[in-house]
């Protein structure tokens, strides 16, 4: 059966954040992942994944200066001791969170700078990021993210992401596969999932356009996770979308599909 995530960063968000585990156990969730966790207190998210009994599947590692438009330290020379102090920061949250994933964005080009040209930083600080992580069990994902959301972010495309995956050959560098922004920067999702799906360790969802739910736009979810099923996806399928209305109500494309194990009373929090 495949098996969904809640990205609580988006859902459930009538809620204070760390009331999200617990609605997202109710609803029938078995993990939760989370974008950028660190203003938030580990220990108390690891309280919360422990009492109700909910995996954290990935989280993403610091991005830099995000304020400052920042999304990842990878590209950026000069930059090492951060990017250091990502990675480290990074471990200590996964640690804590027993989280067996951390997404690197690789971040923006420089201004007047090419993909090629920052390949060589890039493919540095990525080796090293997999080999940091590679000692304490962790695996380290790509995600190609699309330049209607980032217009000047580095790592666009699956066959960029694989290239680097195939070239450090680092067996915890893998592929986090996010179909709401790969349909945006490519389609053809069906075919990349059926070419690359060895690659794929980790898939996100959400509807095109508005990021809302999949039943939402143009991306055929139903065929797709269909494929997945009978290809036995064996990965965590994030839920990263915002809610068109209330989190719960939207989810009833993932319970008609019985993907959701509700526990106890679902509606305990009146969302
Ligand atoms: O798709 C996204 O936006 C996230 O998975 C992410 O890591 C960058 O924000
Ligand atoms: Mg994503």
């Amino acid at each position: 059966m495949l098996k969904l995530s809640a990205n609580i960063s988006l859902l459930f968000a009538e809620l204070p954040f760390l009331q999200r585990f617990e609605a997202a156990a109710r609803a029938g969730f078995a993990a939760v992942e989370a974008m950028y966790p660190y203003d938030q207190d580990p220990a108390q998210m690891a309280e919360q994944l422990e009492a109700h009994d909910l995996e954290m599947s990935v989280i993403n590692l610091p991005p830099g200066d995000y304020s400052a438009g920042e999304r990842g330290l990878a590209t950026l020379p000069g930059r090492s001791a951060d990017f250091d102090r990502a990675l480290e920061t990074g471990l200590a949250y996964a640690s804590q969170l027993r989280c067996r994933r951390v997404h690197l964005l690789t971040g923006n080009l420089g201004r007047g700078m090419t993909f090629e040209e920052v390949h060589p930083t890039l493919r540095r600080n990525i080796a090293r990021a997999a080999d940091y992580y590679a000692g304490h069990g962790i695996l380290v994902l790509l995600e190609p993210l699309t330049r209607e959301m980032l217009p000047h972010y580095s790592l666009t495309r699956v066959e960029q992401a694989l290239e680097l995956i195939h070239d450090i050959g680092a067996p915890n560098l893998r592929l986090q596969l996010d179909l709401y922004h790969t349909q945006q920067e490519q389609g053809n999702l069906a075919a990349l999932i059926e070419r690359h799906f060895d690659d794929i360790d980790y898939i996100q969802i959400a509807g095109v356009p508005g990021r809302h739910e999949p039943t939402v736009g143009e991306i055929n979810y139903g065929y797709l996770l269909d494929l997945l099923q009978a290809r036995g996806f064996a990965g965590w399928i994030g839920c990263e979308y915002v809610p068109a209305a209330g989190t719960l109500d939207g989810l009833a494309w993932a319970r008609e599909r019985k993907l959701l194990q509700p526990r106890g009373d679902r509606g305990k929090y009146h969302i």
